[in-house]
């Protein structure tokens, strides 16, 4: 329907080529000469040099192809599907490739941030759960180890002089000192992992967001987390029980500073109370259509 609506009206206009579509019932007969063409008295009326023309050049496989000067197309409702398919390709002139129309979409990264307590990592770790091909990246961090902590998986843990020596090789993409210590993301992890199609999910503050988007600019896709409210992120920072009275109120009084940054990303995902499930559909989503984009987006690291 929607295919006869726009067939219809390009054949309306006295310049398109699809005009021989509509009136012909082989439209490549006009390349063979084809006594059926010249017995189609509106196309003859219709300027046909040029248009043939134009169909010529815009489809140089047909114009060059030697083929034989009368292909039969066996009626479509009628015909054996591999004879119907053969007449067709006989008829273009060149054999239909079953070669991909679109490349594969190039490896995303994918910045998340947002204020503390939303839950980034909550997101993340669900995300890594359900979703393949990813690469989580893991910080490099000049703090010691905490119990449980496994070097590799939650962080690369280096000294000091190792840290600085990273940065003094430029092998970080970003970095900061944070209450005395040294937090970074190495480059080459991200490039190995990018050199094995895998999209890259990297978790930073805002100021670290901030820093990659001058970095990484329209070339990675930056998404910003947000909780329903105020009062639902107070109260999720609370349930958590990790913060004393004093870091409490650092951390609220930082996040209502952090959302007026929310204009400087590409996309916010509302992480309401309870639909955690939901936040991550809608990463998953978010991600998707950036692979569907056909302008992609090209990180160089
Ligand atoms: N949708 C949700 N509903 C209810 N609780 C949630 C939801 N998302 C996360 N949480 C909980 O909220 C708390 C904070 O989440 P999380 O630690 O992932 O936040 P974060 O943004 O990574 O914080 P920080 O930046 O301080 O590390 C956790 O206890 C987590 O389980």
């Amino acid at each position: 329907m929607q295919f006869r609506r726009l067939y219809t009206s390009l054949s309306n206009s006295s310049r398109d080529p699809f005009l021989l579509y509509r009136n012909l019932k082989n439209p490549f007969a006009v390349f063979d000469h084809n006594p059926q063409f010249l017995s189609t008295p509106r196309i003859l009326k219709k300027r046909p040099i040029l248009v043939t023309k134009r169909l010529v050049s815009s489809f140089p496989a047909m114009a060059d192809a030697r083929r034989p000067a009368h292909v039969p197309i066996p009626p479509p409702e009628t015909a054996d599907k591999a004879e119907l398919y053969r007449a067709l390709e006989a008829a273009v002139g060149s054999p239909f490739s079953s070669g991909p129309l679109v490349p594969d979409p190039h490896p995303l990264i994918i910045v998340v941030s947002g204020p503390s307590g939303v839950g980034k990592d909550a997101v993340i770790k669900r995300l890594r759960e359900v979703r393949e091909n990813m690469h989580f990246v893991v910080t490099a961090t000049s703090r010691g180890k905490r119990p449980g902590e496994v070097d590799g998986k939650d962080y690369f843990f280096v000294s000091k002089e190792e840290f600085i020596t990273m940065i003094e090789r430029h092998e970080l993409l970003e970095y900061a000192l944070v209450y005395g210590d040294y937090k970074g993301i190495p480059k080459q992890q991200i490039r190995d992992q990018m050199a094995k199609g895998l999209d890259i999910v990297l978790r930073v503050d805002i100021q670290g967001a901030a820093t990659l988007k001058r970095i990484l600019g329209k070339s990675a896709v930056f998404v910003f987390l947000v909780a329903e409210s105020e009062d639902a992120l107070v109260k999720r920072l609370i349930d958590r029980k990790t913060e004393t009275k004093e870091t409490l109120l650092v951390r609220i009084a930082t996040a209502r500073e952090e959302v007026k940054h929310m204009e400087e990303f590409d996309y916010v995902v509302v992480n309401r109370e309870g639909e955690l499930e939901n936040s991550v559909k809608l990463m998953e989503s978010i991600i998707d259509a950036e692979k569907a984009k056909v302008r992609q987006r090209t990180a160089t690291i």
